[in-house]
Formats: structure tokens, C-alpha cells, sequence
């Protein structure tokens, strides 16, 4: 939360706008998620949550909410779906970070930008790298067939227009949250296995390009792709053993270094994005 004053710091007894004790904060956090009929989608509730901070506390000009989800998938045992017990099928998660800010004249602004953080992934053809600068700096050989794996973070941020203060639920219940993340996480990985990646840098392109072009929410999608590198080992100095480019079998993961390949892609300015 955001105060407009330091003197709520600095003149905590006597001023009239005291510190909200993040013990408050908590609390209020496990009230609200009793209450919530949309505790379900992360950015509604991230919104619920910081309205509510910002209509209790009127010298508080902003809240920041950050969810974090996990994955909880549920087990199958015996071919049929457990009723009550989940495993963590990957370390990948969903998150939002919503802020909300006071506006002059009643109004609200909110600013929502989600993501997927670590979705680690890898195919093992259907990748090459060719045609970059070769000068005297280059080592790296040019590939026309590789492994190409990466641990995924995408991000996507939402054009929402500032709007009455008792608006601001309704008009953010219009967008389909969880539509959307299914549907980046969907893109992300459909272009990953079935693009023949010319580069890190151009499928990632297509990845964003695609997710602006469905949704109509999103202004801005962002990629951060680490290149994690598998490459061939070079066996020839066992007997002339082959075990390059075609003849790849073995390969050595390189943990350090990468190159860490990251690009926004914005919509275009003509483009009308989401009217509410
Ligand atoms: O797709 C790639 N893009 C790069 O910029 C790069 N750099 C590198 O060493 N390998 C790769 N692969």
C-alpha cells in the first residue's frame, strides 16, 4: 500500500492517518478470500483485494496486490480422477500483480499485468540457427537441426480504462482472465512444439504476435526465454567416434552461460484494443 504522507511514519501518535499494521493486512487478505465469489481468478481477486484497501483507508493512494498460484493437479489413481488428492505436476507458476490507485473525481484506475513464470521446456528437433553475424568474435557453429529447450516467462498487461470507483469490479469481471491465461499458456506451448524455429528470437515473436492478435484485453505480451543449451559432445577423439550434427546422440547440458533472449510486443496504436 502506497500512503500519500510520510508523516505517517515519522509522526505515527499523533497524526490521523496511522499505519495499516500488515497484521490488518493479512487478516483482512483471509477475511476477503472467506467472502469472495472470485477467489478463482487470480486478477478479480487481486482487484477485490486492493479496492478494498484503498475504499478503507482514505489517505492510502494505491495498492499493490501480487498473487502467486501453484500448481495443484489432481491424481489419477486406478485410471479415474481422486477426489481429494493433488500432486505438483512442475514448478511453473501463474501470477498477477494488480495495482489499483485513487483518481481525482471518484474514479479508479487499475493497472493488471499477469504471467506465467518458469514453464520449462524442450523438443528435441524442429530448431535451427543460421545466417547471424559471423566475425571474429563468433565461435558458435551454424545449425540446421538442434535441441531447443528454455524455461518459459511470459507476461501480458491489460488495457483497462479508468472508470467510477463503484464501476470498478463490474468492469473488470467483463474479462475473461483465466480464458486468457489458459489461452497464452495454450500458445505458448503449441508454438513452441509445432513452429520450425528458425531462432529463439523469431518463435518467440510469433508467440506474442499471437497472443495479442486473440485477445483484445491485451496491450502489451512480453517473453523472457533463457537459451538452455544441449549441445552434441564432440566424441571423435574416441576412435573417430561420430556424434555430430547428424549423428547426435550423446549431448552435454550447459548450465552457464546462456543468452537470455527477452522482447515485448505491443499492439499498435490503430489497433483498437478493448473497449469496456
Ligand atoms: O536462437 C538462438 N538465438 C540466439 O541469439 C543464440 N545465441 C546462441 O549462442 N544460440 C542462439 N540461439
Amino acid at each position: 500500500m502506497a500512503n500519500s504522507s510520510v508523516k505517517v511514519y515519522l509522526d505515527n501518535q499523533e497524526t490521523p492517518r496511522p499505519t495499516v499494521s500488515t497484521d490488518s493486512i493479512k487478516n483482512t487478505c483471509y477475511v476477503i478470500a472467506k467472502s469472495s465469489k472470485v477467489v478463482d481468478t487470480l486478477e478479480l481477486f487481486a482487484a477485490e483485494l486492493g479496492n478494498h484497501f484503498v475504499n478503507t483507508y482514505d489517505w492510502v493512494e494505491k495498492a499493490h496486490v501480487t498473487i502467486i498460484r501453484h500448481r495443484w493437479a489432481r491424481m489419477v489413481i486406478n485410471g479415474k480422477p481422486h477426489t481429494h488428492s493433488f500432486w505438483r505436476d512442475g514448478e511453473e507458476t501463474r501470477q498477477t500483480d494488480v495495482f489499483v490507485k485513487r483518481q481525482t473525481n471518484g474514479r479508479r484506475m487499475t493497472e493488471i499485468k499477469s504471467a506465467i513464470a518458469g514453464l520449462n521446456v524442450l523438443k528435441t528437433t524442429g530448431s535451427s540457427f543460421e545466417d547471424f553475424v559471423r566475425d571474429e568474435y563468433t565461435t558458435l557453429a551454424e545449425t540446421k537441426d538442434r535441441i531447443l529447450s528454455t524455461i518459459v516467462d511470459a507476461s501480458w498487461e491489460f488495457k483497462i480504462p479508468t472508470v467510477a470507483t463503484e464501476q470498478s469490479l463490474t468492469i473488470l469481471g467483463q474479462i475473461p482472465f483465466n480464458q486468457i491465461y489458459d489461452s497464452v499458456r495454450e500458445v505458448t506451448c503449441k508454438t513452441f512444439a509445432e513452429d520450425e524455429s528458425a531462432s529463439v528470437q523469431a518463435t518467440l515473436y510469433k508467440m506474442a504476435e499471437e497472443c495479442i492478435h486473440n485477445w483484445r484485453w491485451l496491450e502489451r505480451v512480453s517473453y523472457a526465454l533463457p537459451n538452455r543449451h544441449f549441445f552434441a559432445v564432440d566424441l571423435s577423439y574416441f576412435r573417430g567416434t561420430k556424434n555430430l550434427q547428424e549423428h547426435a546422440d550423446v549431448y552435454q547440458p550447459l548450465s552457464d552461460p546462456s543468452g537470455l533472449i527477452c522482447a515485448t510486443v505491443a499492439r499498435a496504436p490503430d489497433t483498437a484494443a478493448a473497449r469496456l
